[in-house]
C-alpha cells in the first residue's frame, strides 16, 4: 500500500537530509575517481593477462547469453538448499554442454563457461579426473572404447581412490582387485570397513562409472594400487549394480552442490580389460607386466595433472577475492577526524592497504607461476608421449610444493580479503564466504599440503646430497649446487632503494632456501644416526624443517617466475613502459612482503643484519604507497565480470549498498512481509493470553 507523507513531515525532514547528504558517501563516484588515477593503460594489461581482446570480448558475450538462461541465472545462488544446489549443479553442467553443442564450441570455451557460472556439481570429477585418467592411464583400445562415451556424457565418471582409512598413503589402500585367470576377470572387493571408498566427487548420486584405484593381486602377489574402470550404476534406472553400495557422504564445510560419495564393493567381477593398461599390464594368464622403471609411479599420473591445474587456478581465485576487496575498500568510507570532512576510504588506512595491496601483488605472482606450471606439465606430456620420463621427478617435486604453497596462499588470501571488508564481508552476498569454503578444500584434496611439501623437501635434500657428490642439477633446484657457497654469503644491500633490485631480492630468497636445505639435510642425518633415511622415525622427526625448506623453495620459485616473466615481457617489448613499471612495483611488493615476513630465518642465519631488515621494511612500505593509486586499475585488469564475481561488494560500478539491498530481496525469508515464523511460531506464542504481561 502507498505510504502518504504530509507536507509538514517532508519540510521538517529536508534540513536533516541535506546535512547528511553533504558528506555522505558516493561509491560510484569513488570508484570512478580511483579509475582516473591509473598510471598505465588498463585495457592493454587486461588484454595481455586474458590472452587478447578477442577472448575478453568473447567471455563478456558468453556471460551475457548464459546469464539469461535458467541454469545460468545466479539470483538464487546464495539461498539454495543442499538438494537445490546439487540439482542446479547438474543443470548447469548439462546447460553448458548443450550450449557448447549448439554454438559448436571447443574445450577452452567450455572452461570459460564453467568458470563464469562457477556452480560446482556432480560432474566436476568427470571433467577434472575421470576423462584425464582415461587419457593418461588407458591404452589406445581402451581410449577408443571409453573416451567417446565419456566425452558425449553417455556415461558419467569419477575418480575413486580415497578410502575411509587412507587418503594420503596411497600404497595403504585396502580395496583389492584379485585376478582370476580361469575367467580372465578381476574380483573387486572392499574387505574391511576402512576400505570403503569415501570422498570421490559425484560418486554419491551422479556417477555411472568410476576409475577405481585398488591393490592388484595376481598369482598371490600384491602389486600395489592400480587403476581400473568399472560401471557402478545402471544406465537404465540409475540404480547401483549388484554387489555395489553407494551413497552421499553428507554435508561438508562447503562445495555442497557436489555429491561426494561412499562406495562398497562385494565380490564384484569386472573383465581383465577393465584394468587401465597404458603402462602396467596383466596378461590373460595372470602375469604382471610392470610399467617402465622410469615411470614406476605411472598410476599417480592423474594426480600430478590435477595438481598442476590447481596451481594454475590458484591465482584466479585469489584475484577474484582481491578484486572484491579492493573495489569495496575503495568505496567504503569509515571515520573522519574532523566534523564536516568526508570520511576516509578504508583502503587508505595503512593497516588495510598494507594487507590488501601485497595480496594484489601476490595474485599477479600466482598468475605467472600458474602459466609456468601448466607449460611444464604440457612439456612433460609431450616427452612422456615419446617415452621419455626424465623430467618426471622434477615435475612431481615442482607441482607438489607449488600446489601446497599456492593453495595455502590463496586460502589465506581469500579469508584476509573477507576480513578487510568488515561486516559486509561476512555476508554471503559479498561472495567471499562461499569462495573461501569452497576453495579451502584445495589445501586437502589432491594431497594434503604438508604431505605435498614433504615430497618437495625430499627431492630437494636428495638433490643437495647428489650435488655434494658432484652430480649436476637442473631446473629450479640448480642453486643447490652452490649451497656451500651460499652458507657463507651475506646480503650486500646498504640502502633502502637497493632493495628494489630484483637481483637482491632473488638472492635473499635463494640464500634462505639453500641454507634451510643444508640445515634440513643436517638434521635428517642426525636423526638417522649417519646416512639420511627418508622414511620412518628419522624422517618423521625432521618433518618441520623439511616443510619449512619446501615453503622457502616454493617462495623462491614463485618470485623467480614473476621476475623471469616480467623480464620476458620487457625484452620482447610486449607491454608499454608504464604498464611494465606498474607490474615491477607489484613484483617488488610481492618479493619484499614475503621476505619481510620471513626475516627471522635470515637474521638467524646471519644473511641479513638488523639494519638491512629496517631498510627492507621501509622499502616495502614505500611500495605499498606506490601501488595504491593503481589498486583499482590493477584489479580491473584481471577482467572479472560482475556476473562472474556474483558479489554485491565487488560490483564494477561501485554501487555496493544498492547491490546488497537488491540481492537480499531474493532471500526466502522475504517472500512474505510477516515471514515464515509468524504462522509457525510467533503468532501463537505472542498472542497467548498474558504473554506480554509476563515480560
Ligand atoms: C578435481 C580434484 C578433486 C580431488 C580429487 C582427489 O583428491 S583424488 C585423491 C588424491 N590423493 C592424493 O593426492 C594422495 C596423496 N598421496 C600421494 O600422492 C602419495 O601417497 C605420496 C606422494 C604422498 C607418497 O607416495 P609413495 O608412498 O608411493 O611414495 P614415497 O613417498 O615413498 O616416495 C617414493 C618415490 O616416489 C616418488 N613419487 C611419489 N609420487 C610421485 C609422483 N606422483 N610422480 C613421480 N614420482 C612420485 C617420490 O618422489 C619418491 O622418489 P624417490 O625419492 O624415491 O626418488
Ligand atoms: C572436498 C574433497 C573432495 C575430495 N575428492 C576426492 C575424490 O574425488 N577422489 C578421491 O579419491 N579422493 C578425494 N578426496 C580425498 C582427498 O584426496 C584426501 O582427503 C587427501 O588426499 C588427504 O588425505 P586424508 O584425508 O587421508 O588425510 P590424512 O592423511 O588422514 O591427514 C591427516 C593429517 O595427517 C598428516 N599426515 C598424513 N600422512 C602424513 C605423513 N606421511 N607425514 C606427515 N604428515 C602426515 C596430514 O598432513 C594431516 O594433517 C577429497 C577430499 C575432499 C576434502
Amino acid at each position: 500500500m502507498a505510504h502518504f507523507v504530509d507536507a509538514r513531515t517532508r519540510v521538517l525532514q529536508e534540513e536533516s537530509t541535506k546535512a547528511v547528504l553533504s558528506n555522505c558517501s558516493d561509491p560510484k563516484a569513488d570508484l570512478a575517481a580511483e579509475r582516473a588515477r591509473a598510471t598505465f593503460d588498463v585495457g592493454e594489461l587486461l588484454h595481455y593477462l586474458n590472452g587478447g581482446r578477442e577472448k575478453v570480448e568473447r567471455k563478456a558475450h558468453f556471460a551475457e547469453l548464459i546469464s539469461r538462461t535458467e541454469w545460468g541465472n545466479k539470483s538464487e545462488r546464495y539461498f539454495q538448499t543442499r538438494e537445490e544446489q546439487y540439482v542446479h549443479g547438474l543443470k548447469v553442467a548439462f546447460g553448458i554442454w548443450d550450449f557448447m553443442k549448439e554454438k559448436r564450441l571447443g574445450i577452452s570455451d567450455g572452461r570459460v563457461l564453467r568458470s563464469l557460472v562457477n556452480a560446482p556439481g556432480g560432474l566436476e570429477l568427470h571433467i577434472g579426473m575421470f576423462i584425464p585418467s582415461l587419457i593418461s592411464h588407458a591404452n589406445p583400445e581402451q581410449q577408443a572404447k571409453w573416451l567417446p562415451k565419456a566425452q558425449s556424457l553417455e556415461i558419467i565418471g569419477t575418480y575413486a581412490q580415497t578410502e575411509l582409512g587412507h587418503g594420503t598413503f596411497v600404497r595403504g589402500l585396502e580395496t583389492t582387485a584379485t585376478y582370476d585367470s580361469d575367467r580372465q576377470e578381476f574380483i573387486v572387493h572392499s574387505p574391511t570397513l576402512t576400505s570403503t571408498k569415501w570422498w570421490p566427487g559425484g560418486l554419491g548420486k551422479t556417477a555411472t562409472h568410476i576409475i577405481l584405484m585398488a591393490r592388484l593381486f595376481t598369482k598371490g602377489k600384491d602389486y600395489g594400487p592400480h587403476a581400473f574402470i568399472m560401471q557402478i550404476r545402471s544406465l537404465e534406472d540409475h540404480k547401483p549394480l549388484t554387489g555395489i553400495t553407494i551413497g552421499d557422504i553428507g554435508p561438508k564445510f562447503g562445495f555442497n552442490g557436489v555429491d561426494n560419495g561412499f562406495l562398497r564393493l562385494e565380490y564384484v567381477r569386472i573383465p581383465r580389460e577393465a584394468m587401465l593398461m597404458r603402462f602396467a599390464k596383466i596378461t590373460p594368464e595372470g602375469d604382471y607386466v610392470p610399467p617402465p622403471p622410469a615411470n614406476a609411479k605411472a598410476s599417480y599420473a592423474t594426480m600430478m595433472y590435477v595438481r598442476s591445474t590447481i596451481v594454475q587456478d590458484a591465482g584466479k581465485f585469489l584475484s577474484m577475492a582481491v578484486t572484491i576487496a579492493t573495489r569495496y575498500t575503495s568505496v567504503r568510507r569509515q571515520t573522519t577526524s574532523s566534523k564536516g570532512q568526508r570520511e576516509t576510504q578504508v583502503l587508505d588506512y595503512q593497516s588495510v592497504a598494507g594487507s590488501l595491496l601485497p595480496l594484489l601483488a601476490t595474485a599477479y605472482a600466482l598468475h605467472f607461476t600458474g602459466k609456468v606450471m601448466m607449460q611444464m606439465y604440457t612439456d612433460f606430456e609431450r616427452s612422456r608421449d615419446r617415452g621419455d620420463f626424465s623430467n618426471l621427478p622434477e615435475l612431481h617435486a615442482f607441482s607438489s610444493g607449488l600446489k601446497a604453497m599456492c593453495t595455502t596462499i590463496t586460502s589465506e588470501g581469500i579469508e584476509k580479503s573477507r576480513l578487510l571488508c568488515g561486516g559486509h564481508g561476512y555476508s554471503r552476498l559479498s561472495g567471499l564466504p562461499d569462495m573461501y569454503t569452497s576453495y579451502v578444500q584445495n589445501s586437502t584434496w589432491e594431497g594434503d599440503n604438508n604431505v605435498m611439501f614433504l615430497q618437495t623437501g625430499r627431492y630437494l635434500i636428495k638433490s643437495l646430497l647428489g650435488a655434494m657428490t658432484g652430480k649436476t642439477l637442473s631446473g629450479y633446484a640448480k642453486y643447490l649446487e652452490n649451497a656451500q657457497f651460499e652458507m657463507k654469503e651475506r646480503c650486500n644491500v646498504s640502502t633502502e632503494v637497493q632493495w628494489l633490485d630484483p637481483a637482491a631480492q632473488l638472492a635473499a630468497f635463494r640464500n634462505r632456501a639453500a641454507r634451510l636445505c643444508v640445515d634440513a639435510a643436517e638434521q635428517l642425518k642426525q636423526e638417522s644416526g649417519g646416512n639420511p633415511v627418508f622414511e620412518g622415525e628419522p624422517w618423521d622427526n625432521s618433518n618441520v624443517i623439511v616443510i619449512k625448506l619446501a615453503v622457502a623453495h616454493s617462495q623462491y620459485v614463485i618470485y623467480k617466475n614473476f621476475m623471469d616473466s616480467l623480464q620476458g615481457i620487457r625484452s620482447r617489448g610486449e607491454l608499454q613502459p608504464n604498464t611494465v613499471r606498474a607490474l615491477a612495483d607489484l613484483q617488488g611488493l610481492f618479493g619484499l612482503t614475503v621476505l619481510e615476513r620471513e626475516v627471522g630465518d635470515m637474521l638467524e642465519s646471519g644473511y641479513l643484519s638488523a639494519r638491512q631488515v629496517k631498510l627492507l621494511r621501509a622499502q616495502q612500505r614505500a611500495l605499498v604507497k606506490a601501488v595504491r593509486p593503481n589498486a583499482v586499475p590493477l584489479v580491473d585488469a584481471f577482467g572479472f565480470l560482475d556476473y562472474e564475481l556474483s558479489s554485491a561488494l565487488g560490483r564494477s560500478d561501485g554501487d555496493v549498498y544498492r547491490g546488497l539491498l537488491e540481492m537480499a530481496q531474493a532471500s526466502p525469508l522475504n517472500r512474505t512481509e510477516e515471514g515464515p515464523g509468524w504462522k509457525a511460531v510467533l503468532e501463537a506464542q505472542m498472542k497467548k493470553p498474558g504473554s506480554r504481561s509476563r515480560l
